[in-house]
């Protein structure tokens, strides 16, 4: 593309109100010269749209200043030409208004100075998408300087930001998720009207791991039913599952916790069935694993006298006892094909017939089943029917292993012993340090019910009022796991001691991960929960 520039020298201050003339003619000469034309003060690299009155509201020049014009499409010569003539001749005209010209002047660097402290990235472009204002913020979400954003096309500059549809349509365009280079953000796109014309747009945009973080700060605090209470843990990953069974615990839908061996999933069916409208009905729970399999057709949906070999009286089966609650089916991966079939009929229809019966009986039972089992890999290897699987994994709740909330440990251990010491007598007050680190650093292979059973042992045994590091069990006790007291401070490179502010930038953000709330962080650390928010932003552990 052609282009040409020139130094001219103005021959009247300019401000909003010329700039009102500048962009009328301005807009004429473009048409006419199929031009686009751009002013610039000299030692700014911004170029400043001159047929916008958007951009040039914010362009400023004393009279006799020297301004750089740029011409830039087919007619170039032609377009400078008619621009002097304007300029020099019917700008010159215009009378000065002192007063005015610092008003406009001033109060656009107010605004300036409003753009770049909002948090946000703030873009603003004209009715063309070239872009007049890029704060700072902007700035640094995007990596893109200011100076190399202003003027251009934002096609140009941010591909991914599409405007297109907002400045033809004048349709918002709200929480959209976009990658701009290696960022996440969250984006609205707003029209700006004048009366009933399109004369640009607003980008307002968030940086993601701050939207993410706010959004799971507020899910993860978002108060559960006291139902929950039972369930103890403050680990994001517990308290994501805890929200999706609290949900569900809202619907009569089918519910299928998933879950190594011990790491609650009863307890969630138990909390689900009380946090719902069914919690004055019965709560009957089946252990698919446990029943032999020719019992387990009986247990579940009953027999008629006389139905087989045994059967001397009439049974109800846990269905029935059920009907108006909540079944859990426990070890649902362990039930056999026959029964499988019997059980998607319920689901479907909601009826069955007892075992050598052959009057059909309908129940209204919410049905939570659990496992610990590959139900997918059952599916490919033919012992678990696809059907029934789609029909109980309405809504899935996923139980993370201990090892993937270890900061959930202490909180336990606590719980545990106040449990445990009602039950066995005792008075058991605390765990060492040294013990509480091995506890932590160790796999947990049987989750929390082998922590439970661990905390028990340790207080049976204890003749203290403490547990100690040696009451654990020698497959717990790891020596490389647990620091000796001096190694709270922790030393930098050539064990050199950092400083104090650098310690307090690692003990808050210590404390951050931990507790996932200023709230929760400030008391634990005896600060307000606004000194920790001022504290992570100065240290830059949350944006801004
Ligand atoms: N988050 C928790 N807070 C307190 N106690 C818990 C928690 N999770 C599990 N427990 C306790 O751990 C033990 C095992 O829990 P539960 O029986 O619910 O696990 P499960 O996943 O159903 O195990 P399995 O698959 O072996 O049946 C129980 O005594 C339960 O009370």
């Amino acid at each position: 593309m052609e282009g040409r520039r020139e130094i001219l020298r103005t021959p009247v201050s300019i401000h909003s109100q010329i700039a009102a003339h500048i962009v009328q003619k301005v807009s004429h000469i473009s048409r006419q010269n199929n031009v686009s034309i751009f002013l610039r003060k000299i030692n700014d690299n911004r170029l400043i749209p001159a047929n916008s009155m958007l951009s040039m509201v914010t362009f400023f020049a004393s009279r006799g200043e020297e301004i750089e014009v740029v011409v830039e499409g087919a007619n170039v010569d032609n377009a400078i030409k008619e621009f002097k003539g304007f300029f020099y001749n019917e700008l010159g005209k215009e009378k000065e208004e002192k007063t005015t010209y610092e008003l406009l002047k001033n109060t656009s660097i107010a605004y300036e100075k409003i753009f770049n402290s909002i948090g946000s990235g703030l873009i603003v472009t004209d009715e063309n998408g070239a872009i007049m204002i890029f704060n700072k913020a902007a700035e640094s979400i995007t990596g893109i300087n200011m100076d190399q954003a202003i003027g251009k096309k934002i096609q140009e500059v941010m591909s991914d930001i599409k405007i297109a549809d907002v400045l033809k349509t004048g349709k918002e365009e709200m929480n959209k998720k976009l990658k701009i280079g290696t960022n996440v953000v969250l984006t609205n796109i707003t029209p700006i009207y004048t009366g009933t014309k399109i004369e640009g747009a607003v980008i307002v945009f968030y940086d993601f791991p701050q939207i993410e973080y706010l959004e799971n700060e507020l899910k993860r605090d978002r108060k559960l039913d006291k139902a929950f209470d039972i369930i103890i843990g403050n680990s994001g990953k517990l308290k994501d599952a805890l929200t999706i069974a609290s949900k569900a615990a809202e619907t009569d839908s089918t519910v299928l916790i998933r879950g190594e061996s011990g790491t609650g999933k009863e307890l969630v069916a138990n909390a689900i069935h009380y946090a719902s409208k069914r919690k004055d009905k019965p709560f009957i729970r089946v252990n698919c694993a446990a029943i032999p399999v020719t019992l387990l057709e009986s247990e579940l949906f009953g027999h008629e006298r006389g139905a087989f070999t045994g059967a001397v009286t009439q049974k109800i089966g846990k269905f029935e006892l059920a009907d108006g609650g909540t079944i859990f089916l426990d070890e649902i991966g362990d039930i056999p094909p026959e029964i499988q079939v019997k059980l998607l009929r319920v689901i479907q229809e909601k009826e069955f017939e007892r075992v050598g019966g052959i009057k059909t009986i309908k129940v209204d039972v919410r049905i939570i089943a659990a496992t610990n089992k590959d139900l997918e890999k059952a599916i490919k290897e033919g012992t678990f029917r696809e059907d029934l699987y789609y029909r109980l994994n309405v809504i899935p709740v996923i139980l993370p292993p201990l090892r993937e909330r270890r900061e959930d440990i202490p909180l336990l251990v606590e719980h545990f012993i106040e449990k445990l010491n009602k039950k066995l007598n005792k008075n058991v007050k605390k765990v060492t340090r040294k013990a509480m680190q091995a506890l932590i650093y160790y796999d947990w292979p049987g989750n929390i019910r082998e922590l439970e059973n661990i905390i028990e042992r340790c207080i049976t045994l204890s003749d203290n009022d403490y547990i100690d590091y040696k009451d654990l069990p020698h497959y717990i006790r790891n020596e490389s796991a647990v620091l000796s007291d001096d190694d709270i401070i922790y030393l930098g490179e050539n064990n050199k001691l950092l400083t104090m502010e650098e310690y307090e930038r690692k003990i808050i953000k210590a404390a951050l991960q931990r507790y996932k709330s200023f709230n929760k962080a400030g008391k634990v650390l005896g600060l307000t929960h606004k000194t920790i928010a001022a504290k992570a932003r100065k240290f830059g552990l949350v944006d801004r």
